[in-house]
């Protein structure tokens, strides 16, 4: 957790990163953040972090080991070029942006530069995330420990080396916290539905989803064991799901279609 970071972007990805690297002891002073003025100013009176507005103002004598980029894919094409001036051996470029190729980054900033694209996902705010990550080929064995420590710190790590797999990671983990949070909104929808006043339904909602979530971290059954110890025979939830896994309108082939959507994006970000 002594890594030199410079955080290039601290919005909602960003800062979910950041604030699980400070719970695990991340030293503030080795940390440069840039972002726009305002938001400079008040991360550095929120986390005691350098915040400065552009690469320009980071102190000179500051040499990052990792300069990670979590600006929305539509502005790097706007400010990668001027991250040049950072490429040396001992620095490593990690992306979060969806989409954002290897190629588009070399591109920019030289076959020289040690790139890493990766997609983790907002869970890591509270140290229970899921990053995947791509390297180039001249990144280090002693680079890729260091993302992989700094990316383990907030949860799960797994590496691929087939970058074109990154579409589909950012249409499962990466956008998927998402599609959960949606779930609890869809069943207090449906509870409120079914007779229950709303505030009541969204609490229920939502305990039944971190129930659920807890329950499958905790256990080493499969998720498909855990809901067949919820399924009585004739039951209620067998009624259920009978409608959720209707194989042409439940919810494995609508899942299938969001998950599609999203990788299909991702592609198109590419630009
Ligand atoms: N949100 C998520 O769940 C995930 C996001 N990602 C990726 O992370 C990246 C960031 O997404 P997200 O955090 O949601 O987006 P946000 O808009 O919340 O964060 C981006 C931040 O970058 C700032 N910014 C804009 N221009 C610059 C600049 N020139 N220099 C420095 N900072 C700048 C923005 O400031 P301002 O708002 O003032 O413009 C904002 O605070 C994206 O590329 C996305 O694909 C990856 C995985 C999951
Ligand atoms: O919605 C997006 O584009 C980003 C990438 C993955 C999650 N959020």
């Amino acid at each position: 957790m002594n890594t030199r970071l410079l955080l290039v972007g601290c919005g909602k990805m960003g800062s979910a990163m950041l604030e699980g690297w400070l719970a695990r002891g991340l030293q503030a002073s080795n940390v440069f953040i840039v972002e726009q003025t305002e938001t400079a100013e008040k991360l550095e009176a929120q986390y005691g972090i350098n915040g400065v507005p552009d690469i320009d103002h980071i102190r000179e004598d500051f040499i990052p080991q990792v300069v990670l980029f979590a600006v929305k894919p539509q502005v790097l094409p706007d400010l990668i070029d001027s991250y040049k001036p950072l490429v040396r051996a001992e620095t490593v470029f990690l992306s979060v942006a969806a989409g954002k190729t290897i190629d588009f980054f070399t591109s920019h900033l030289g076959e020289h530069a040690r790139i890493v694209r990766a997609m983790p996902n907002t869970p890591a705010a509270v140290s229970r995330g899921m990053t995947v990550m791509c390297p180039t080929e001249n990144v280090s064995i002693a680079q890729r420990d260091m993302c992989q420590t700094l990316l383990e710190a907030v949860g799960m790590v797994s590496w691929i080396e087939d970058e074109s797999l990154m579409d589909a990671v950012t249409g499962l983990s990466g956008s998927g916290p998402a599609y959960i949070f949606h779930l609890v909104e869809a069943m207090a929808q449906a509870g409120e539905a079914a007779g229950l006043p709303a505030d009541q339904a969204m609490t229920l909602a939502r305990q039944t989803v971190v129930g659920a979530g807890f329950l499958l971290d905790a256990s080493e059954e499969s998720a498909a064991t855990l809901r067949e110890n919820v399924t009585s025979p004739g039951g209620t939830t067998a009624a259920a799901l009978n409608v959720l896994m209707d194989p042409k309108t439940g919810l494995p082939e609508l899942m299938t279609r969001a998950v599609a959507a999203a990788r299909d994006r991702s592609k198109e970000l590419a630009g």
